[in-house]
């Protein structure tokens, strides 16, 4: 890996030290760093490089997995470690930072190839970029890449302003939109997960029934409170993380001849999402919010009575849709996703109905996170848990593939620095969500489409599963209480089917 300037824009922040210091860290011990590596963390507040260092050394003993936290191993990955007071909006802070970069680069005798990371409010990229371009950060004769996080606009407008002014500054080969959901292990080996799971046959020609998309959670608005209220489901997860999802599995039916082509296919795939007419948004769509409830047998208060939220606030924590692909292979498949806060357990899972003739059904079923594993459930009655114990003894390698604790961030900022942008959005993918989201937007801003209050610690509002029952079919796994023989590592699992 080519050596290379790490500068970090929110480095006081969350992000930073929940996500980005363990995952270099842990690609250091990996040895999976370039040998010299420099880090430039940047914020408003004064700190002394050695005063950053021991905020770094502090996250990592929170939040590392490594278990190399001796102080050997640290103190030389602190090394690499500077931090430079910066307002976004100064501009000659941004000539005090290429000062400090390009010293360091002579200092460890490293190229300037430089990568800049956005750990900080969407309210600041245009700004930054701009500035990276207009101070010569981004004039080096080395590559630089701009690493960008969520949310990547507001809306389909305020994406493409925001791409447009991007894109003054950087090309569309450099700039990595994170996804973390694509830095998963489970979805990065999706392609080949499914191959071991099914025959190259069953990957060309089975008939698949349904597909459901599930990423559901206990958690509610925490301390976020100021983002979601103006984001909400739509936009928190539906828009990116769902539909990512979506893309990653389709694009493995047929089988794509290469990676590559797997890549290209997943524009298409969104490109052929059945649009939706705001109109007509209630047919296929259902806006939830959490109101009060249980979860993990404690009580929790509604969505509305959380600390900074509006009392008649009616953004979404909840949504389900009904979608469909209209291409050759998925044509007549529904696709159902859902995703909420403060529902009755954390999962995020994908389950394959395949057509049958009568009512025991087969079912694939990739658990995604936190549990990692795919199934192939052979005739699955809707009432009876004996079968898929059956069909698990037969096929126990197909249990648990794919558990290897790797966080996504350690997966993606790797591949960010080789350069590899396969498991990043790519403006196509943004634009052509945000495109087919919009009408979505509009109902709910028109109050077109009814708001459901569900009770927290439940898996939603009834109309989500009436969205699957009018097409005969049922959320898969939803579990009937909360005890249940959860999956572990190498052991059978048995869920409760609530039907
Ligand atoms: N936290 C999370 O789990 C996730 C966060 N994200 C995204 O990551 C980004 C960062 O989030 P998070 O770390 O939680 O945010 P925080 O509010 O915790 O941190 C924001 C950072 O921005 C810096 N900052 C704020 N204003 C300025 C300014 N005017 N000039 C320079 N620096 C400034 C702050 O430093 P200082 O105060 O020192 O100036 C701080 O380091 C956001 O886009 C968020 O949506 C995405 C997924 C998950
Ligand atoms: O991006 C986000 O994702 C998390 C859920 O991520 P997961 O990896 O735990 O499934 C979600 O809680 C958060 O609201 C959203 O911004």
């Amino acid at each position: 890996m080519e050596s290379a300037t790490f500068v970090l824009f929110g480095a006081t922040g969350d992000l930073a030290k929940r996500k980005i210091y363990p995952a270099l860290f842990q690609l250091f011990v990996e040895q999976q760093l370039p040998s010299s590596f420099s880090v430039i963390g940047l914020g408003r507040r004064e700190l002394s490089h050695e005063a950053f260092q021991s905020n770094v050394a502090q996250s990592l003993l929170t939040f590392s997995r490594s278990e190399m936290k001796d102080s050997v191993v640290m103190e030389q990955f602190l090394n690499a470690f500077r931090y430079h007071v910066l307002d976004v909006n100064r501009r000659e802070d941004y000539t005090k930072l290429l000062s400090l970069v390009e010293d360091r680069e002579v200092e460890l005798n490293i190229t300037p190839n430089r990568m800049f990371y956005l750990s900080v409010g969407p309210e600041f990229f245009e700004t930054i970029a701009t500035n990276i371009h207009e101070s010569g950060l981004g004039s080096a004769r080395g590559w630089k890449r701009l690493v960008i996080e969520k949310p990547f606009g507001h809306n389909l407008e305020s994406a493409r302003q925001l791409n447009q002014t991007l894109n003054q500054a950087f090309e569309e080969s450099e700039i990595y939109r994170i996804d973390h959901y694509l830095g998963k292990p489970m979805v990065q080996q999706m392609g080949q997960l499914l191959q071991s799971a099914l025959t190259e046959h069953d990957l060309r020609t089975r008939t698949i029934a349904s597909v459901q998309i599930s990423a559901i959670e206990t958690l509610g608005v925490e301390e976020r409170a100021g983002y979601y209220d103006h984001a909400g489901a739509l936009r928190d997860m539906f828009q990116n993380h769902m539909l990512q999802l979506l893309m990653m599995l389709t694009i493995e039916f047929p089988k794509p001849s290469s990676a590559a082509e797997g890549v290209k296919r997943k524009s298409q795939i969104i490109k052929s999402l059945m649009p939706l007419n705001k109109r007509k948004v209630s047919q296929h769509v259902v806006r939830g919010q959490y109101g009060a409830g249980m979860i993990k047998e404690k009580p929790v208060i509604r969505y509305t009575d959380e600390a900074g939220i509006a009392s008649d606030s009616q953004n979404d924590t909840f949504i389900a849709a009904r979608l469909q692909v209209d291409d050759s292979f998925w044509k007549n498949t529904p696709i159902y996703i859902r995703t909420g806060k403060r529902l009755k357990e954390k999962a995020t899972r994908i389950v394959i109905e395949f057509k049958s003739e009568g009512p025991l059904k087969d079912l694939l079923i990739i658990e995604i996170g936190p549990q990692e594993g795919i199934y192939y459930l052979k005739r699955q009655s809707n009432h009876e848990l004996s079968e898929d114990e059956t069909s698990l003894r037969s096929q126990p390698n197909l249990m648990n593939k794919g558990v290897d604790g790797k966080d996504a961030y350690e997966t993606l900022i790797h591949d960010a620095l080789l350069g590899n942008k396969a498991y990043f959005a790519h403006w196509n993918e943004v634009e052509l969500s945000w495109e087919w989201v919009q009408p979505i937007m509009d109902a709910y801003q028109e109050n077109l489409i009814p708001l459901h209050v569900y009770p927290a610690g439940s898996y939603g509002p009834q109309e989500a599963s009436d969205l699957l029952e009018r097409d005969g079919f049922h959320w898969w796994f939803d579990k009937k209480q909360t005890s249940v023989n959860d999956v572990t590592k190498g052991e059978l699992f048995t869920y409760e089917y609530t039907n």
